[in-house]
């Protein structure tokens, strides 16, 4: 299969300086929808079967390989299959929107001080989800320094997503968190960092010269939002969307929008294939 063609001008900038000089390029993944599949269980939730093959055919062949994501750093390589991987040696996870770091040369695992207001939000999270009636069927999920409440398994995902959206804003401003809202999951995590902070330490710490970030969810706008700004500054960048009928958000903003993770394993292909 070949490299599909970006929709935009910039985005066929970015490919074509992605495949020039590839080893200034960072390739930048999100995890769940975007190298996993969506399931009704976070704790499910596993990288596509030919994920881990894909990101170590290619690794190799650029700079670096980055996946950026809200899961804990550790449970995004658990999950992934990304530990002890030939091809994989250099690969860095940064988990919690950018607050943890694993890095797959020393198996390290970086992860910053608690932030207070998350044991007080998780102390009184079940009266809320008690007195929000629509909530019913509503699971959390606990992941220690952020817990993401989650709708999808709810007896009505949608509403009990927008009942929730309130009483867990209050939650969250009582104790100096923030709401994170994603697919069928409002999340209730300490500010500071967003995935476009993230993206732009990496990236200029690596020195980079072209990024592509390939995202699926709301989380991933700010990385978009990253790649947007360094192109007004002449730095080719190249924005996937794997694509979903939950979330229209990011196709509007894309270069390239894909066939959920399948499409997104299907380009890393390609592009390994053109580089090789
Ligand atoms: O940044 P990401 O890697 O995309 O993580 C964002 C959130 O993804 C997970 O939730 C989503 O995937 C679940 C498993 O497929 C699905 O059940 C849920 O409805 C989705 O919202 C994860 O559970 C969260 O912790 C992440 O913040």
């Amino acid at each position: 299969m070949g490299i599909p063609v970006p929709s935009t001008a910039a985005g066929r900038d970015g490919l074509a300086a992605l495949l020039e000089r590839p080893e200034r390029a960072v390739i930048a993944l999100d995890f769940d929808g975007t190298l996993a599949e969506i399931v009704p269980d976070p704790d499910q939730a596993r990288a596509h079967p030919a994920a881990v093959p894909a990101l170590a055919a290619i690794a190799p062949l650029v700079g670096t390989v980055l996946v950026l994501t809200g899961r804990p750093a550790g449970v995004a390589v658990r999950y992934g299959g990304f530990a002890d991987v030939p091809g994989l040696e250099h690969l860095v996870v940064l988990g919690h929107y950018g607050a943890e770091r694993w890095d797959a040369a020393s198996g390290a695992l970086h992860t910053p001080e608690p932030h207070p207001g998350v044991a007080a939000a998780r102390a009184e999270l079940p009266d809320v989800l008690r007195a929000t009636v629509a909530a019913q069927g509503a699971s959390l999920e606990d992941k220690g320094r952020a817990i993401a409440v989650h709708t999808r398994r709810a007896t009505d995902p949608q509403a009990a997503f927008d009942a929730l959206r309130a009483p867990l804003h209050a939650l969250a401003a009582r104790h100096a968190l923030i709401v994170e809202p994603g697919r069928l999951v409002l999340e209730l995590r300490p500010p500071g960092m967003d995935k476009g902070v993230a993206l732009a330490q990496f990236v200029r710490d690596v020195n980079a010269e072209t990024v592509l970030y390939a995202g699926d969810d709301l989380g991933d706008l700010a990385a978009f939002g990253t790649v947007e700004q360094r192109r007004s500054n002449g730095q080719p960048g190249l924005l996937v969307c794997s694509g979903s009928a939950e979330v229209t958000e990011l196709a509007d903003r894309a270069d390239l929008v894909v066939e959920g993770p399948r499409g997104v394993i299907d380009l890393l292909s390609a592009l390994a294939g053109a580089l090789r």
